[in-house]
């Protein structure tokens, strides 16, 4: 898909990765819904932005990733705002294994809801245009991580729903890519030494050994992230990919083994 004058609605987009991801949509021409809990930061990320790229470009929406009725009410903010919707960022997510049932309902929740709320506005034999949604997962979906099992079990089952409406048998008639991303650390608000504290200060941190990990390895640039973003988006060859990325290597699409043919695809 071609990005320029196109439609975008990306959560948790407040900072971090969904704020590089903004960026890089605003650079190729779209038009962007900053969407997040956060309203304060949101509000300071659009105001940046509408400096750099025009203030018809880019709105922040308050959406709570967890209540349906948030995603659905600032998806079509966005449309009423733009006229259209084509890109959808499900990027929301927390680390959080004490509060567990909120980690699920963030990570995995919160891309389930984005994506069946987001394909009522994209389908083409639903009025849309077609379009590209895409997820985020993690590293930690496609490797057993004991540290924080429901983080890891959250961005796995990102990767099985990513995956199993790649493989839709009615594209022809929605015409909806869905992909996913699956960055190592990167260098984030959740990945910085100061969140670390706080977390540990509220009796929220649950494994030091992930800590020991996360400090002596090498993040990713969010930059580097929104660059495998946007070529899910451009490549309309991708569909249902998983898009494996650490820091100092190239990404690569990650190949599963199909076990009824024992083929890999
Ligand atoms: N930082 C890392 O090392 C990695 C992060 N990821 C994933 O990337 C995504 C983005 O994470 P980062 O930018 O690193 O984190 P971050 O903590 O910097 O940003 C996350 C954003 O999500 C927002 N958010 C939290 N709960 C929300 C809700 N209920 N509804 C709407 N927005 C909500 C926060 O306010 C924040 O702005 C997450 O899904 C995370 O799991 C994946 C792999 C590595
Ligand atoms: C050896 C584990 C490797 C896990 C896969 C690689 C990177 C994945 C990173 C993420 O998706 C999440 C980033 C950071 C975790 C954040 C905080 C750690 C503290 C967790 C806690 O104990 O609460």
């Amino acid at each position: 898909m071609q990005i320029k004058d196109k439609v975008a609605f990306i959560t948790g987009a407040a900072q971090g990765i969904g704020k590089a991801v903004t960026d890089a949509l605003l650079q190729k021409g779209a038009y962007v819904a900053v969407c997040d809990v956060d309203s304060d930061t949101g509000e300071q990320t659009v105001t940046e932005f509408a400096k750099q790229y025009g203030d018809d470009r880019v709105i922040f929406l308050h959406c709570d990733v967890t209540k349906k009725d948030s995603i659905k009410s600032a998806m079509q903010r966005t449309t009423d705002k733009f006229g259209r919707l084509d890109i959808i960022g499900n990027n929301a997510g927390i680390t959080n294994e004490k509060q567990y049932d909120l980690c699920v309902d963030i990570n995995l929740g919160g891309v389930v809801r984005g994506t069946w709320l987001g394909l009522d506005f994209l389908r083409k034999d639903k009025g849309g245009n077609g379009g590209v949604i895409i997820n985020m997962a993690s590293m930690a979906g496609l490797m057993a991580v004991p540290m924080v099992p429901t983080y890891a079990a959250t961005k796995a089952g990102v990767i099985g729903f990513t995956r199993s409406w790649g493989a839709s048998m009615d594209y022809d008639q929605h015409q909806v890519r869905v992909n996913c991303i699956c960055p190592g650390f990167t260098d984030t608000q959740m990945t910085k030494e100061e969140t670390v504290e706080e977390k540990r200060a509220k009796g929220l941190l649950h494994s030091e050994a992930l800590v020991a990990i996360m400090s002596e390895s090498l993040k990713l640039s969010t930059n580097a992230v929104a660059d495998v973003f946007i070529q899910l988006v451009e490549d309309d060859t991708k569909n249902g990919a998983v898009m494996a990325l650490v820091s100092e290597q190239p990404v690569q699409e990650v190949k599963f083994p199909d076990i009824f043919t024992n083929v890999e695809k």
